[in-house]
Formats: structure tokens, C-alpha cells, sequence
């Protein structure tokens, strides 16, 4: 079959009625589909995601093919896949970090639920997609984030400019730029910064990162709903929070406290993460206990209203990474955790995409 009786129109037309499945808009509509070249025997094309970590890619490009299939039967159909990932609105009242599109707070209720494990493995998840991702540690009453990206050894570089200021720049690793409060304050100091004076830090620090172009700025919040966590919901226009939680504090009214101090901020949820969720022998891999009951995350979920993002096993593994600065989704890609993780990455990404074009 040849392409000699179609032209660019026509494959257009044949892809209008194709919807992205997250937006429920037509891919042409949305400016998706770019770059159409008929050539003989062969029609090229570009498709344009909304984020480079988009979860049905492939099934986007099935739909496309079969479209285009339906107008002629054209063997060879080759579609270049790239990202544009739409802003997050600017808000009146918050000030913008220039070049950052999404900044995403990672939070939780209280301390050691895995708030830290899930904020690096998932920037790292995210720029292993493809997108450009940095990370603000603002835990700093837990700053692991160097530890975890093996970079605790190194420090900051901070460059005065001629107007007084500072500039900041971030280290990076496994395609991550990061930053940590722990690495400005150093390690061995005593955080005794309370209210007024951590405010301020955590404003300075917020706006003085040269980031360069970033799709998505994560921050490690401190557990929590104090002082530092107001200042940060506060400053910066969101776009959406993420809350992790264990299967026993699920239910307590820790994790609620926090939804309901973004709710009153305006800041979307973007959903749940279960850490812990049920353990993995590391000598059988294909086994699954579920300790605490496999229902509570799911459950909270529904009640609230709120998508529950997934579930991440208690794996060895996982501690093991975090401690050895190799995070589970570089070190085992391939566990259970890791592809938890990998797929979460990609729902939230798909999230904030469709909270930032206004369909949420
Ligand atoms: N799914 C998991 N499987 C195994 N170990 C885990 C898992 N999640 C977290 N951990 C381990 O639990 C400990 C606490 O995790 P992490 O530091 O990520 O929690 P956190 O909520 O950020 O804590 P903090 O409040 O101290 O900042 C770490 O040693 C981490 O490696």
C-alpha cells in the first residue's frame, strides 16, 4: 500500500478522534501531534507528551497507529515521542522559582514513615524518564537526601553576587540536582532554628538556588505540620502535595492533620503513598506477607477522596540503597520496590500534568 492519495490533513483528521486518556481531549486539540510527514510507503510524525514520564505512553502510540491504520493500511508508521510538561498556574499571593515548571512537597504526618526513601527514589524515577528533576531536602530535622544520593561528602558551592546576594548551586547526582539545608547548616551544628529565623532560611534557600530549567522541583518536607511546613506551603505556588504514610498511621488523624492544612492552603492533593505496605523476604522474592493488613491505605484513600499513588513493600534492599547512597530504583531497578516506586513517579507526573492544564 502506498501513501500517494494522503497527505499531512488527512492523517490529522484520522487522529482528532484519538484522546489523551488522562485529559480526555483530543491529542489534536491539545497540540500533540506535531510534525506529520507522508512519505512513500512511510508516514512519520511527532507526538508530544505532557510529561516525559507519562504512564501510557505506549498505549497513546497504539491508539495512534490504529487510527492512522484505519484510514489506509500503511505498514511503517514511526512516531518520535517527546515532552512538554505544561506549567503549574502561578498564584497571586506566591512567588514562582524561575525556570522550575512543578514544585511537588513530598510530606507526612510524622517521622520515619519513608518520606525521605520515597522523595529520592522518585525524583531519580523521574529523571530517569527523562524529565528534569531537582530536589530541595527541607527536612531539616532528618537531611538524609545527601546521604541517599551519596553525595554527603560534598558540599555547597555558594557564590556572592555584586548586589550582596548569594547564589547557590546544586550538586547532582543520578540526573538529580539537589540541595539540602543539612549540607548549608553542616552536620555536626544543632538545629535549633525555631520559628521566625527558619522561616526566613527556608525563603532564602527556596529563592537563591540557581536551578536551572527544572520539569519538576521535589521537596523533602520536614514531617509534620509546623512552622516550617506553612512557610514552605506558603511561599512557593504548589502544585500539588504528596502524603506518605505507613499501613498503621494511615488511619490516624497525623496523616489527616497535614491533608487538611494543604486543603486550607489550596494546595491539591496529588495522593497517597503506603510505605511499608507488606514485606518481601529478601530470599523469596516472589513471597508476600502482609503484616499490618493490605486494606488501610486504599481505604483512607476512598474516604478521603484522594487517589492512593501505590503501595511500596518493605524490602532490605531499600534501606540497604539509601544507606549506601545508591537508591533502590538505580541500584535493583527490577524489585518489587523499585518498580512501586517507578510507577508512582509516573501516576504523579501524569498528575500534576493534568492538574497544570485544568483537568484535575
Ligand atoms: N519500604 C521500605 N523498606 C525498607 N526500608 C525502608 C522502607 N522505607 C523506608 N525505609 C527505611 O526506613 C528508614 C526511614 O526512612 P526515611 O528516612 O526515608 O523516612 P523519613 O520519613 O524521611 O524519616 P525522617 O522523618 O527521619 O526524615 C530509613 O532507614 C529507610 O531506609
Amino acid at each position: 500500500m502506498t501513501t500517494s492519495t494522503l497527505d499531512a490533513a488527512a492523517i490529522l483528521e484520522a487522529l482528532r478522534p484519538v484522546q489523551d486518556p488522562e485529559l480526555r481531549r483530543s491529542l489534536v486539540e491539545l497540540n500533540m501531534i506535531r510534525d506529520i510527514r507522508v512519505e512513500p510507503e512511510r508516514v512519520a510524525f511527532t507526538l508530544v507528551l505532557t510529561t516525559p514520564a507519562c504512564p501510557l505512553r505506549e498505549f497513546i502510540v497504539d491508539e495512534c497507529k490504529a487510527a492512522i491504520r484505519q484510514l489506509a493500511p500503511i505498514e511503517t508508521i514511526d512516531v518520535t515521542v517527546t515532552a512538554e510538561t505544561p506549567r503549574s498556574p502561578a498564584l497571586p499571593d506566591r512567588q514562582s522559582i524561575k525556570g522550575v515548571r512543578n514544585i511537588v512537597a513530598i510530606s507526612s504526618g510524622k517521622g520515619g514513615v519513608g518520606k525521605t526513601s520515597v522523595s529520592v527514589n522518585v525524583a531519580i524515577a523521574l529523571a530517569q524518564s527523562g524529565a528534569r528533576v531537582g530536589l530541595l531536602d527541607a527536612d531539616i530535622y532528618g537531611p538524609n537526601v545527601p546521604l541517599m544520593l551519596g553525595l554527603q561528602d560534598q558540599s555547597l558551592f555558594v557564590q556572592k553576587r555584586e548586589d550582596g546576594g548569594e547564589d547557590i548551586f546544586p550538586l547532582e547526582n543520578y540526573g538529580v540536582k539537589m540541595v539540602s539545608m543539612g549540607l548549608l547548616i553542616g552536620r555536626d551544628q544543632p538545629v535549633i532554628w525555631r520559628g521566625p529565623m527558619l522561616n526566613g532560611v527556608i525563603r532564602q534557600f527556596l529563592y537563591q538556588v540557581q536551578w536551572g530549567e527544572l520539569d519538576y522541583l521535589i521537596v523533602d518536607m520536614p514531617p509534620g505540620t509546623g512552622d516550617a511546613q506553612l512557610t514552605l506551603t506558603q511561599a512557593v505556588p504548589l502544585a500539588g502535595a504528596v502524603i506518605v504514610t505507613t499501613p498503621q498511621s494511615v488511619a490516624l488523624l497525623d496523616s489527616r492533620k497535614g491533608l487538611n492544612m494543604f486543603r486550607q492552603l489550596q494546595v491539591p492533593i496529588l495522593g497517597i503513598v503506603e510505605n511499608m505496605s507488606y514485606f518481601i523476604p529478601p530470599d523469596l522474592p516472589d513471597r508476600q506477607y502482609d503484616i499490618f493488613g493490605s486494606e488501610g491505605g486504599e481505604t483512607t484513600a476512598r474516604e478521603l477522596g484522594i487517589p492512593l499513588l501505590g503501595r511500596i513493600p518493605l524490602e532490605i534492599a531499600l534501606r540497604q540503597g539509601g544507606d549506601a547512597g545508591k537508591p533502590i530504583v538505580v541500584g535493583h531497578p527490577e524489585s518489587a520496590s523499585a518498580q512501586a516506586l517507578t510507577q508512582i513517579a509516573k501516576t504523579l507526573a501524569g498528575r500534576v500534568s493534568m492538574l497544570a492544564l485544568g483537568a484535575g
